[in-house]
Parts: C-alpha cells; structure tokens; sequence
C-alpha cells in the first residue's frame, strides 16, 4: 500500500518550509554559519521532538530555524522539500514561510524570499513541481507587526499567492488579524488561516466570516459545532488537515481516533498534509499510509484524499 499511495498524484497544500529542516540540515547549516548548537548530535536532537502541545513543538522550531541565514540557506531548504516532492509524486505544492521569524532575528526579508523563490523556480523548471507560495503571519505577535510585514511584502507581491495566519493559536483569534487581511484582499492576496487545531469551532467561524479564507489549515474541532460542519459542507471549505502532527501535537492521542476519514464521508473536502515534516516524521506519503494502517483508510477513500488536494489548489493549472 505504502508504494501505491506514494504513486498517487497529490498536492501538498499545508507545509512550512521552516518545519521540512531536516536535523541533518539543520547541523549542516549551523556548521556552514559557525552557530553553536545545544544538542550534541543528530541523534540528541531527534529525541527532543516529543511534544505535550503545539508551543512545545513551536519553541524547538523557532530555535531550530535560527540556523537559516543566507540566501543559499533558504534555498538549500527549499530545495531539499521539493525532493521528497518529486520522491512521493507531490505534483504541487502551496508551502508557507513565516518571514517574521527570519527579519525579528536581523535576517533582510529579500534574503529570505530570494532564496526561496529561487528554489521555487528551479523545482517547476528542473523537477516540473508547480507551486503558489503563501505568507504566514505569526499570530503571538500583533496585527501591528503583522501589517509591517506586508508593507515588506508588496513589492514582491507576485512571488505570493495569498496570505495565511499561524503559530500559537490559543489566546489569539483571527478576529485579531481582520484588519490587516482585509488589506490583504484589497492588495489582491487569497488568504488562508491555521484554525480550529487546538483553538475552539469559534476561531473557524472568524477565519471564515471575518478573514474570508479559501481554506481553513487543520480545522478538525469543527467537528464539535454541527452548524459549523453543515456551512463547511455546504461551501465546500477545504481543510488541510495534518494527521501526523495532530497526533505528535497531542491533537488527538492516537491516530485511530482521528476524524479526517469521518469528515470525508460527510462530504468535508478534507486534504492530507505534513505540515512540518521533520519535526513530525514524515512527509506526504506517510501521512497517507498512517491512515491506512490505523484508520483502515481503503485505495477509494485515499484517491478522494488526493484528488481533493488537486481541487483544493490556489494555483489552478
Ligand atoms: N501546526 C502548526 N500550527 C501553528 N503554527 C505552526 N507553525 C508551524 N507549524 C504550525
Ligand atoms: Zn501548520
């Protein structure tokens, strides 16, 4: 089964570039810019990746992407994700990068868009991956911020398709950011917004009625708000749901209590992801065959799966 579901042609539509650092990566790179590191090894810092909740996830991936510096950096990152794209047929991928966690440590927002781009472009030309870049606004940080980042932004507006909204959801709603996406929209940006991951149906309901999202990123306690469930059917709202991290993240205590194969067969045009693939061991494909082995997802449930990611793109082809 796992080379059956690798074969199948998929998008990927929920991956930070910053959580595909690979450990191997991660201790190359801090070698390259002489950055000291804390962990003795590959080996130690794997076994740091063992998370109660999404801010002990989030605290190791701000620290592990201090690592990024150069131009090169961003794209040796890029470049690595689009690889195990063409490895597991990703025909296309929609990545988010959070710009603020590179330019709050000194790092110039061209840098960090040069070099992602760059590998971007390489990965349509030279592995035919095609892709739609999105903007991630932190949320712990204010819509102040989060404004300034845009005004950075515009200039480079075609390299973006859209706008999303991530990192700690609790305690920050997307009523926070309204302003700031509706400037967003007016700039002619598609937005998007992590919700309903660990933060309550209430926050899917903001991202949907105030930031006016195309997609919601997780959005599995919709399930807790039957009205909520019915709109998401009704509009046929994509949620790029993530089964690895939402157990790694403690989301869910076991895979055999998720809900994605239960919302695809009310008709939630439910996608799989990775989200951050080396922090929560593994990629596309394996999130995938998760499903299979503990969820009992069948060959017809998998293609639905996929062909609602190739649905579900910004870019159309
Ligand atoms: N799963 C996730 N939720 C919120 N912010 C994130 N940043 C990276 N991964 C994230
Ligand atoms: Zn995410």
């Amino acid at each position: 089964m796992y080379d059956w579901l690798n074969a199948l042609p998929k998008a990927e539509l929920h991956l930070h570039l910053e959580g595909s650092l690979e450990p191997e990566l991660l201790f190359a790179l801090a070698e390259r810019n002489k950055i000291a590191l804390p962990w003795n090894d590959v080996e130690a810092l794997r076994s740091a990746y063992a998370f109660n909740n999404l801010q002990e996830f989030l605290d190791l991936y701000y620290q592990g992407a201090d690592v990024l510096r150069t131009e090169q950096d961003f794209y040796d990152l890029t470049w690595a994700y689009l690889l195990r794209c063409k490895a597991q047929n990703v025909i296309h991928t929609e990545p988010f990068f959070d710009p603020q966690t590179h330019t709050d440590r000194g790092i110039p927002f061209e840098v960090v868009l040069n070099g992602i781009s760059a590998a971007l472009k390489d990965g349509q030309q030279q592995l035919g991956i095609s892709s739609g870049l999105i903007l991630s606004f932190l949320r712990h940080l204010s819509e102040d911020e989060a404004h300034k980042t845009l005004d950075q932004a515009l200039p480079f507006r075609d390299a973006f398709i859209a706008v999303g909204l991530d990192s700690s959801e609790m305690g920050h709603p997307p009523s926070k950011f309204q302003r700031v996406f509706d400037r967003a929209r007016s700039e002619g940006f598609l937005t998007v917004a992590h919700a309903g991951e660990e933060g309550p149906p209430e926050y899917i309901w903001e991202a949907i009625d105030l930031l006016k999202i195309q997609r919601i990123d997780h959005g599995v306690r919709a399930i807790e708000d039957e009205r909520l469930m019915q709109r998401i059917i009704d509009e046929q709202i994509p949620l790029t749901v993530c089964p690895l991290s939402n157990t790694k993240l403690c989301v869910f205590d076991h895979m055999s209590q998720h809900n994605i194969l239960d919302m695809l067969e009310r008709g939630v045009k439910v996608t799989v992801n990775s989200d951050d693939p080396a922090y929560f061991g593994g990629y596309v494909t394996e999130n995938f065959h998760a499903l299979h082995t503990h969820l009992g997802m069948t060959q017809d449930q998998a293609r639905r799966l996929a062909q609602n990611s190739l649905d579900a793109r910004l870019v159309k082809p």
